[in-house]
């Protein structure tokens, strides 16, 4: 059995609250998606506003190597010509192959929104299809409201259905609009169609409400549908559309068929990832395969497990979709974690037992070491006696000053004490930690001039018992890179300077001792 991919996420997908894109996202987008090896790209409704059109004009068949372009429109409306609805003839001036119409199928929508009689809507569905099918376009038809309209009166959503192919629709569209219908109903409903419309082909579209989007489009080609709409990361309108990515998975990884080549599949990642850059949505760290915790063990347990065979506690080998196996450190963690992370960052574990036992004590405290390897390869040196103090800090004073006009400003002195010279040193800057870094920095560059290429990346402070309001206690995670590399350091206390003095201590201390040993 062969299943098309139907990508709808430059469609269907823009219909997603604060989703917009531009025309070159669009094309890039659909490049991806082409890459990707998905069969169908519906890439805009043309009708609806000057972008899509413009798109449909300037991205056109040739631009994509193996899918078929799609342009969306729905049926005509009452009382017009197919050809005289410029909503469906400007179709038929695009070069899009391919069109996909949607129309009503539920009684209750043909009464009540579109106000015509069930008769006249299964003529502007005839209509429609047989004017785009004579232009020379292969058209879907996706029937709106599917299941809800079968519940309903299954005649007449049927009845759809038969005007649709009889008119020359390739493909039969069941969608879920409401995206409300459970998996056992809609296999049924499915399995019914499929017998009523041999050889000719059925396929899904389904909406997330209900939270099944994607075990719905799975149900309904187990119940003979080989034609699956979706959008990438399962964006869409409400509660979205069905995940192209984890289908995609599923189909070819659990129910062994092949949609798209080995080589695709492990692109899988990084597309999911490049269209959730593009329409600016934060990727979900937990989305299934394509996560950045979809692989991540962080129980002791799962790691000793997966240390002997990730099979223990892998559902699929991460490479197969282009994803990568993670063992975050925390207090969830055991030996085997501590072992398989010392190595990881080039260091002896020593004592395995005490630097577990100080990494719990630390987290215990509101240390937090997944997002912090820096400190952590530091708290494991420390614990081994095997770290490198950059300085010895005799006192540091911080002083802000607002003035009556508004201004502030913020000046930094440091005393300590550097390769036995001791050193004192000031600096002003455009805030606290600013400032603290210039003045450190001042006194210790002379004796560690790589310092110079090393620069804070970012910056993030959570406050972890928010009740105690003012007193507190604050978490400070800083980035740092020296351009090559990146590495992050954590600081915790009820002082906001204190929590961030730490973590800027140990992100130089790290970029100067961890990274060049490690470079060297
Ligand atoms: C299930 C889906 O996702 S279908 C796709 C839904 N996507 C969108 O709606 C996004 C793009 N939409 C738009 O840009 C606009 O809604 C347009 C251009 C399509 C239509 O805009 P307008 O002409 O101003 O109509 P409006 O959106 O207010 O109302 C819809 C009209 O279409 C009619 N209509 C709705 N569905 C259909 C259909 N399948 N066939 C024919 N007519 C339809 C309604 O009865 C209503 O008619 P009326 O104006 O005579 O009352
Ligand atoms: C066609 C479509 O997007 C739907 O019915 O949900």
């Amino acid at each position: 059995m062969t299943v098309k991919l139907f990508d709808t996420t430059l469609r269907d997908g823009t219909q997603r609250e604060g989703v917009t894109l531009t025309i070159e996202d669009k094309a890039r987008i659909a490049r991806r998606l082409d890459t990707l090896g998905v069969h169908y790209i519906e890439a805009g409704f043309p009708a609806s506003n000057p972008k899509d059109l413009e798109f449909f004009r300037s991205f056109e068949q040739p631009e994509l190597g193996h899918a078929k372009l799609v342009a969306f429109s729905r049926s005509r409306r009452r009382g017009v010509a197919a050809a005289d609805d410029p909503a469906v003839s400007l179709l038929t001036e695009l070069s899009a192959p391919v069109a996909c119409i949607v129309a009503k199928s539920w009684d209750f929508h043909v009464e009540r929104v579109l106000r015509v009689s069930p008769e006249e809507n299964l003529k502007s569905v005839r209509d429609t299809v047989a004017y785009l099918v004579e232009a020379g376009k292969e058209v879907i038809f996706d029937a709106e409201h599917y299941f809800d309209g079968f519940r309903a009166n299954p005649e007449y959503a049927l009845a759809v259905l038969r005007a649709a192919a009889g008119a020359g629709a390739t493909t039969l569209v069941l969608c879920d609009t409401n995206g409300g219908t459970l998996p056992t109903e809609l296999k049924a409903v499915v399995s019914r169609t499929v017998q009523e419309f041999p050889g000719v082909e059925i396929g899904i579209h389904t909406h997330n409400d209900a939270g099944c989007g994607v075990a719905n489009a799975l149900a309904a080609v187990e119940a003979g549908a080989t034609h699956v709409q979706g959008t990438a990361n399962g964006i869409g309108e409400r509660c979205g559309n069905c995940d192209l990515i984890t289908t995609i998975a599923n189909l070819q990884l659990k129910m062994g068929l092949r949609v798209v080549s080995d080589e695709q599949l492990a692109r899988l990642t990084e597309t999911a990832n490049y269209i959730s850059e593009l329409v600016n949505i934060t990727p979900d760290a937990h989305r299934p395969y394509v996560g950045r915790s979809a692989f991540a063990h962080k129980g002791g347990l799962h790691v000793d497990g997966i240390t002997q065979d990730p099979r223990t506690y892998e559902h699929v080998p991460p490479e197969a979709v282009g994803n990568a196996r993670r063992m975050p450190v925390g207090e969830l963690s055991g030996k085997n974690t501590v072992r398989r992370k010392a190595e990881e960052l080039g260091l002896d574990p020593g004592d395995v037992t005490a630097v577990l036992r100080a990494i719990k004590q630390k987290e215990h405290e509101g240390y937090h070491y997944e997002a912090a390897d820096a400190s952590l390869a530091l708290l494991i040196a420390r614990t081994t006696g095997e770290a490198r103090r950059l300085f010895t800090l005799e006192s540091f004073r911080i002083i802000s000053e607002k003035r009556a006009d508004g201004e502030t400003t913020v000046e930094a002195t440091i005393k300590l004490v550097v390769d036995g010279k001791r050193v004192i040193s000031t600096a002003e800057g455009n805030g606290p930690v600013n400032a603290l870094d210039a003045a450190l920095r001042r006194a210790i560059e002379p004796h560690y001039p790589e310092l110079r290429n090393i620069h804070l990346s970012n910056y993030k402070v959570r406050i972890l018992d928010e009740h105690r309001a003012t007193a507190a206690t604050t978490r400070v995670l800083i980035d740092s890179t020296d351009g090559k590399k990146t590495w992050g350091a954590v600081g915790v206390s009820e002082n906001i300077i204190e929590a961030s003095w730490q973590a800027l201590v140990d992100s130089l201390e790290y970029g100067v001792n961890g990274v060049t040993r490690e470079e060297g």
